[in-house]
């Protein structure tokens, strides 16, 4: 269809209402949300940073495309308490690996109990440090080059494109990266003089670039399609 021709439907997009919201948690998420995630969630709520946790619904849809992927061995950069890195624990066959990266140990070990009730901590080498070196120093072994089935990015969102680069080399052809905040709280589509100064669109120049292909509602995803020689 002609760009002209378009109609911008806005109540066919996004949520529009917080009921609405509340609604999706009470009915479809929460129930479906595994014991040790709930357990987590609730406690992580007491946390003065709380609002830095992945979203329950958000979670659910991450569980679904790392089982879609079959993904066994993934990569985790920003833990927090643990919300995304349990679910993925949980999400992911019994020999299965993640590498998880944060600078903060404080905040991972808040969750660790819930985690290793889960019985799944064995899934999981907890990496306290900047992500980058890291990233550096898993592509130094050539046998991790196209080796991870999924990785997922919630840090800091100015080197999102230095994490996108170094991801694409440690994802096999079919992996999936998935990149939390890419809607930057509503502020991308705004004009931006009107957007807050940190929340400006240039710092997620990666979610605008043509590679990012699908969009959820709070974050994107984006396949791995390079052909390797
Ligand atoms: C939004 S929180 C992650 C939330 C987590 N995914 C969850 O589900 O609860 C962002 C995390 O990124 C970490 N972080 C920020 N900058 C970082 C960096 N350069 N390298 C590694 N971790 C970083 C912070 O310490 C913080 O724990």
């Amino acid at each position: 269809m002609e760009d002209s021709k378009k109609v911008i439907t806005a109540s066919k997009g996004l949520l529009q209402s917080e009921e609405l919201y509340q609604y999706i948690l009470e009915t479809s998420v929460y129930p479906h949300e595994p014991e040790p995630l709930r357990e987590l969630r609730m406690l992580t709520a007491t946390h003065p940073r709380a609002m830095m946790a992945t979203a329950p619904d958000a979670g659910q849809l991450m569980a679904m495309l790392l089982k879609l992927v079959n993904a066994q061995k993934t990569i985790e950069v920003g833990v927090f308490t643990g919300y995304s890195l349990l679910l993925t624990a949980l999400s992911i066959p019994e020999n299965g690996k993640i590498t998880a990266i944060d600078v903060n140990r404080e905040a991972y070990e808040i969750g660790l109990p819930i985690i290793r009730k889960a019985g799944v901590e064995h899934k999981i080498n907890f990496i306290e440090s900047e992500a980058q070196p890291i990233l550096d120093k898993l592509l130094k072994d050539h046998g991790n080059e196209g080796s991870f089935d999924f990785a997922f990015v919630d840090a800091d969102k100015v080197n999102y494109w230095n994490y996108h680069e170094k991801l694409m080399k440690l994802l096999k052809v079919g992996g999936i990266v998935v990149y939390d905040n890419t809607l930057w709280g509503g502020t991308v589509a705004m004009p931006e003089e009107s957007a807050p100064e940190d929340m400006r669109a240039n710092l997620l120049n990666i979610c605008l670039s043509p590679e990012s292909q699908t969009y959820f509602t709070r974050f994107g995803t984006v396949p791995v399609q390079e052909v390797k020689a």
